[in-house]
């Protein structure tokens, strides 16, 4: 017999989130819970305002859709909903026992601000040390001289950044020039310097500092190819759709030598963790972009290790079935 339930959720932010030049103060979303016979799985489908194209009722009313033709025993298609495939598509691979429990629980530690917070996070991070670092949204030079600085002051350190396409070419050679270049390799990768992909082509080809594809994964007309100067793709599972589709894209990825990182949609704690055994399972050799839990004020039926923010059970989220 199946069963199955859907519940819609909201959670505080911290007061500071902002997003897409918008303040996000809650998180908000719907898990999905699958039973059939001793069998259960979860999933989270938790669009993200400003980069999924579905609104939060488009996943609901998807996601619903496909409940109930699964209720009734029939194997209905993934909506082409990326957020609600995905979810669904956890939830099934939890049922099945095709998702492995082994997780990767280092996120890379994500500063958007003050760089002496980053410093103590750093201090506790046992063996690779990686960080992320927003840029784009204080002046480039204040950039330049923050990302120097942490570099100089680490040298085991390798930073992952992300303009999210906020500079002009100007405003991109502006931040390159105070990076000292004996330092450049040790960034990573930075995730779309550039309005444009040609200008973040160009800035990669000018500066030797390398670069990764993030948003524009989700373009059209986005092709997994070798270029010059491109180190990384981010795939985020909630804006991407079903585990296949993310499992092909690693794959593509991979084929291409390029890195593939795993990264938040700033889901709650379910969906981190389950990030988490995705990471361990398709990029294991590579730290994923998790960061975000503590953007939140609460988690929600499960826990991330050590995390100590306060637990909400499910018996206290809100069945819509
Ligand atoms: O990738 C990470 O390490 C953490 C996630 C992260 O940086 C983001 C998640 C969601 C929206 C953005 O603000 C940001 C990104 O653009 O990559
Ligand atoms: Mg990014």
């Amino acid at each position: 017999m199946r069963r199955a339930q859907v519940y819609r959720w909201q959670i505080p932010m911290d007061a500071g989130v902002v997003l897409r030049e918008r303040r996000l103060k809650t998180r908000d979303g719907l898990f999905v819970h699958l039973q059939q016979g001793e069998k259960q799985g979860w999933g989270e489908v938790s669009p993200l305002p400003g980069f999924s194209l579905e609104t939060l009722d488009d996943a609901q009313a998807a996601l619903l859709t496909w409940v109930n033709a699964w209720r009734d025993g029939a194997s209905p298609a993934l909506p082409d909903v990326p957020s609600a495939a995905f979810g669904i598509s956890c939830a099934l691979a939890e049922l099945n026992g095709t998702l492995p429990e082994a997780a990767d629980y280092r996120a890379a530690p994500l500063c958007s601000g003050d760089p002496d917070e980053l410093f103590a996070a750093l201090a506790a991070m046992p063996g690779e040390k990686v960080a992320k670092v927003k840029v784009g949204l204080y002046e480039a030079v204040r950039d330049g001289m923050v990302v120097n600085l942490l570099l100089e002051a680490i040298p085991d350190l390798r930073l992952r950044l992300d303009a999210n396409r906020a500079w002009t070419p100007l405003k991109a050679q502006q931040f390159a020039k105070y990076v000292n270049p004996d330092y450049r390799d040790r960034i990573a990768f930075m995730e779309e310097p550039c309005k444009t992909r040609d200008d973040s082509r160009a800035f990669a080809r000018e500066t030797g500092i390398a670069i990764a594809w993030d948003e524009s994964l989700r373009e059209a007309d986005f092709e997994f190819i070798a270029e010059p100067g491109v180190s990384a793709v981010v795939i985020k599972p909630t804006l991407t759709g079903s585990l296949d589709k993310v499992r092909e894209q690693v794959t593509a990825a991979h084929a291409l030598g390029l890195t593939a990182v795993i990264s938040s949609s700033i889901e709650s704690s379910l969906g981190l963790t389950q990030l988490a055994r995705i990471a361990a399972w398709l990029t294991p050799d590579t730290i994923p972009g998790l960061d975000t839990l503590n953007l939140m004020q609460a988690q929600l039926v499960r826990r991330w290790p050590d995390n100590s923010l306060p637990l909400v059970d499910v018996e206290v989220l809100e069945p819509l079935l």
